[in-house]
């Protein structure tokens, strides 16, 4: 079927996904991206550049990737005569299985809701994965960046993020808390009049899919521990119960059982036997555990809004937003995109670190098999890295350092292949 502005490139084919969510991948796929607003029209290029020198290189041509740019964000309403949100890209990402967005903007205290959040809700895209490592030679804030070696699985459908909220002073907020005071019994609210309400659902189906996805990884890749974080001392039957529900789960799925009475568990890694240990933290102790004893943390789970704020203080220790990767997945679908935002001061000048955007795609590569291209980006990014040829935000943090621009940072990591 012909799509109004998306153009399907005439050489490659669909990645398809089977029953028990294995994925074929064509030779040469079709890959949708999103270029995104802001630095999105500095960073998505030279990502896409960078991608093709790798895949160029792990196989000499026999695969190969065909780009085919889908719209949401700025680009989307001048093409689509004001919709941001065109319904044939949901479609096409949908349809294409794997795709990569550039940042977009989300206006604050007004305006349209989150695009980003709008794309994870729509496509059920359930879990925010967001590995967070240190580069050797990247300029860190803390003394022993190497100790950062963390894996956020950050829950991405539900919690006060996900939107239902009443702007104070509307009939919506005002009827909300009424129903609150005269049929809930609630005498809580200090100011009822120009209060603004906001709703926080958290349920065990969604608690569990992320933990199960969160644990599954912990195994696979042989890890040592599973955190659950979250504030459920303050938020008993949100937060709490995200906590009681990940316990659960470990218990009833993986066979976890109480260490030295609990609350920590603990099960033998099926595969290689190793002890598995499932603890919790309360998110704000989380937030200085991270920095003064980060080697006894590993793989995270957590609610939606932690996910959010630990993901950006995670980035800055080990040197900064300019260099952390994600991926939004469901159990059919994966997008991946960098965990910062559209850095609109910078948009056009050809001058922020493309990293974040290169090692999503690099988990991307991963997502796909094609693990010798990924590792090809790897290398090229730590040789670009010790070579001191970097973009201005490591720049500026480095001595004797040569100032590259993004386009110049990513050819210094082809270089570096
Ligand atoms: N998933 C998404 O698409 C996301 C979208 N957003 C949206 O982005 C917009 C801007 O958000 P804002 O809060 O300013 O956060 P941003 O992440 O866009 O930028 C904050 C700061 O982070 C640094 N930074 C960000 N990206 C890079 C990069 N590639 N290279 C080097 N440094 C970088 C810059 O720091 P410095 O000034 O020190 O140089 C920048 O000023 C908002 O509309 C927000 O909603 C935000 C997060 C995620
Ligand atoms: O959607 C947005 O504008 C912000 C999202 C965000 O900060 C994130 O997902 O990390
Ligand atoms: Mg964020």
């Amino acid at each position: 079927m012909p799509y109004q502005h998306i153009k399907v490139p005439s050489v490659g084919e669909k990645i398809t996904v089977n029953a028990d969510n294995t994925l074929n991948v064509p030779d040469q796929p079709i890959i949708p991206f999103i270029e995104g607003d802001g630095i999105g029209v500095d960073i998505s290029p030279v990502m896409i550049k960078v991608v093709d020198a790798a895949v160029k290189k792990a196989y000499n041509g026999s695969k190969q990737i065909s780009w085919m740019e889908v719209y949401t964000g700025e680009k989307a309403a001048e093409l689509y005569d004001g919709d941001w949100f065109p319904a044939e890209t949901l479609e096409v990402l949908k349809d294409y299985s794997v795709g990569i967005k550039g940042p977009l903007t989300t206006p604050v205290g007004g305006g349209f809701r989150s695009l980003n959040v709008a794309l994870r809700q729509e496509l059920d895209l359930y879990t925010c994965l967001r590995p967070v490592r240190w580069f050797e030679g990247v300029p860190s804030p803390v003394k022993e960046p190497e100790k950062t070696n963390m894996v956020i699985f950050r829950e991405n459908s539900e919690d006060i993020y996900c939107g239902i909220e009443w702007r104070a002073g509307t009939d919506e907020a005002t009827k909300v808390i009424k129903f609150l005071q005269e049929e809930m019994g609630v005498t809580k609210i200090r100011f009822d009049t120009d209060c603004g309400i906001g709703i926080k659902p958290v349920s065990k189906e969604g608690t569990q899919r992320l933990v199960r996805k969160a644990l599954q990884y912990t195994i696979d890749q042989d890890l040592p521990s599973l955190t659950l974080v979250h504030k459920g001392n303050i938020m008993k039957f949100t937060e709490g119960s995200f906590k009681d529900w990940g316990y659960e789960l470990a218990q009833a799925e993986f066979g976890a059982e109480l260490l030295d009475g609990g609350p920590w568990m603990s099960f033998k890694n099926p595969n290689t036997g190793k002890q598995i240990v499932v603890k919790d933290v309360i998110a704000d102790a989380m937030l200085q555990q991270v920095l003064l004893r980060p080697d006894e943390y590993s793989v995270i789970a957590t609610l939606n809004l932690n996910g959010d704020y630990l993901s950006d203080a995670l980035a800055a220790q080990v040197g900064g937003i300019g260099i952390a990767p994600g991926a939004n997945l469901s159990d059919k679908v994966a997008i991946f995109e960098a965990t910062h935002g559209t850095a609109p001061k910078y948009a056009g000048q050809d001058k922020v670190n493309p990293g974040s955007l290169i090692l999503s795609a690099e988990m991307m590569l991963r997502h796909l098999g094609w693990n010798e291209a990924a590792d090809l980006i790897i290398d090229g990014m730590n040789n670009a890295i010790q070579a001191k040829t970097v973009t201005y935000d490591f720049d500026r943090l480095m001595e004797d350092a040569t100032l590259l621009s993004c386009s110049e940072f990513g050819e210094a990591i082809i270089k570096g292949m």
